[in-house]
């Protein structure tokens, strides 16, 4: 009785005649003005409580009782049910979450000099890539993610593949279609009855467990691998670090929980990446005033010829800013990830019963006009103080790329390394700019959509060398 107002509930297609769901933040936003920060909309026959601002984001997700997940078809349907961290809860999500948190916070902090290397090497390899299209208009897509996908590779197998061989081109196969047959079957979480009405031809579903099929084989021959390679004495990589746990014993970890991590890490973790890479080459190339103040200052701390280093960037407050607003602007998870309550709570004076689904507008955050000047414009300086110096994070209420709380992505300081070392390597070399025919109009492919990730409208990018023109 005590549940957040919202739109009214018709049978079967719940609140989806009054939302735009190809736009789902804009409607959002009409619903706010009309019943507040917490409103409640249907989806099917099933009440999702959206909240609408920074403070109770935050103060929701902060709260163990909000980090419950749904079991929904696409996450479920990937991992042949609810397995690994993005689907589970309780004891298993949390020992699963914090081993993984703990083994990228290792990795990505004070002994960050081997993933570092192996970004930098993978970063030498996409400018040599780059060196032999200059000029020429080019689609970035493909190159960016062979570099994702070695990084990834390395720590969790400790090697690299080459982009020819067999392997690769399953799993990059493998990855691309489980993640577009995700994004198509998120509706059927709450119109399950849609994948017996509707063709194969529109569902996809036979197409989507074969490469699932095939992609859970390949986790399984990977720890295979390692079990015959690990003689109990080596630590190097994620596999080698979660199997030590198996042979001690301890609860929750088993070869399927590892199996099920590392397919999490390639869909998940490689598939935010990817897309967060084609906006940063689309906004980059749109802005050539931005490029140009992010390479004098490299030039002016790190020098024309010397590789950035992680290290660099607390000296570099511009390149940092220009980054981080590429994330705000870029939102591409513009409801994050659906969360579930673990027991009935109450938030903002609303009661929420146990297994309430939660969803966060993170894009009303990303685009509050209280808390960002130019709100709907690409604008570095929204990071920068006064004295051009990077804001804190608590000086950035709303910024929340990575989701917040307790449930917030783990890959995130991975994630942030890698765009970084990318960008500084590329634009000391590099100029990026549109082609002649491209209006520069920086657009998404689809608005929105519910735990599907914004990708930008495709274009093609002229990467020049900065020394020959
Ligand atoms: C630019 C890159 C990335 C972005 C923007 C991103 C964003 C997000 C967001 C918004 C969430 C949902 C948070 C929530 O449920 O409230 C999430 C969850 C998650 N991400 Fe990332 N992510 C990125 C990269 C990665 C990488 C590289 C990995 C792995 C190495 C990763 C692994 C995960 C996992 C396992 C979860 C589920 C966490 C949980 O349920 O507890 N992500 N990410």
């Amino acid at each position: 009785s005590n549940f957040p107002p919202g739109p009214v509930n018709l049978p079967f297609v719940g609140s989806a005649m009054i939302l735009d769901v190809r736009n789902l933040t804009k409607s959002f936003a009409t619903l706010k003005n009309k019943y507040g920060d917490i409103f409640s909309i249907y989806v099917g026959s099933t009440p999702v409580v959206v909240l609408n601002s920074y403070q109770v984001i935050k103060e929701a997700f902060d709260r163990h009782e909000f980090s419950g997940r749904p079991g929904n078809f696409s996450g479920t349907f990937f991992q042949k049910g609810r397995t690994g961290i993005s689907t589970t809860e309780g004891k298993h999500w949390k020992v699963q979450r914090d081993f993984l948190e703990n083994y990228l916070d290792n990795l990505t902090g004070a002994g960050h000099k081997a993933v570092e290397e192996v970004i930098l090497d993978e970063t030498t390899d996409l400018k040599s890539e780059f060196s032999k299209h200059e000029g020429e208009p080019v689609s970035v897509s493909y190159k960016t993610n062979i570099s994702i996908l070695n990084v990834l590779w390395n720590v969790v197998c400790g090697r690299k593949l080459h982009s020819q061989q067999q392997e690769f081109q399953t799993v990059y196969e493998c990855i691309d279609k489980i993640t577009q047959f995700m994004s198509r079957a998120a509706i059927f979480s709450f119109l399950p009855v849609l994948t017996k009405l509707l063709p194969e031809s529109i569902t996809c579903i036979e197409r989507g467990r074969y490469y699932r099929n095939r992609f859970h084989e390949i986790s399984e021959k990977w720890i295979q691998e390692h079990r015959q390679d690990y003689r109990g004495n080596r630590t190097g990589d994620l596999q080698d670090a979660y199997i030590q746990r198996i042979n001690q014993g301890d609860d929750t970890f088993s070869e399927q929980g590892l199996a099920a991590m590392l397919r999490e890490i390639f869909i998940i973790g490689a598939e935010s990446e990817s897309v967060m890479m084609r906006w940063v080459f689309r906004i980059l190339s749109c802005n050539p005033q931005v490029q140009k103040k992010i390479q004098a200052e490299l030039e002016a701390v790190v020098g024309p010829k010397a590789q950035v280093k992680w290290e660099n960037k607390d000296d570099l407050p511009y390149t940092m800013a220009a980054i981080k607003e590429i994330q705000r602007y870029a939102d591409i998870a513009p409801t994050g990830l659906m969360h579930k309550t673990m027991c009935d709570v109450k938030i903002g004076g609303f009661t929420l019963p146990e297994g309430t689904l939660v969803m966060a507008n993170i894009s009303q955050c990303h685009r509050d006009p209280k808390l960002w000047l130019k709100p709907e414009q690409f604008y570095p300086e929204h990071f920068l103080t006064q004295d051009n110096t990077l804001k804190s994070v608590e000086e950035l209420p709303g910024f929340l790329p990575y989701g917040i709380g307790k449930r917030a992505c783990p890959g995130a300081k991975l994630a942030d390394m890698q765009i970084f070392l990318v960008v500084s390597n590329l634009l000391q070399e590099f100029s990026l700019s549109m082609p002649g025919e491209d209006a520069g109009v920086i657009a998404t492919q689809f608005k929105s959509g519910t735990s599907v990730l914004r990708n930008p409208r495709p274009y093609r990018v002229v990467i020049n060398n900065r020394v020959s023109s």
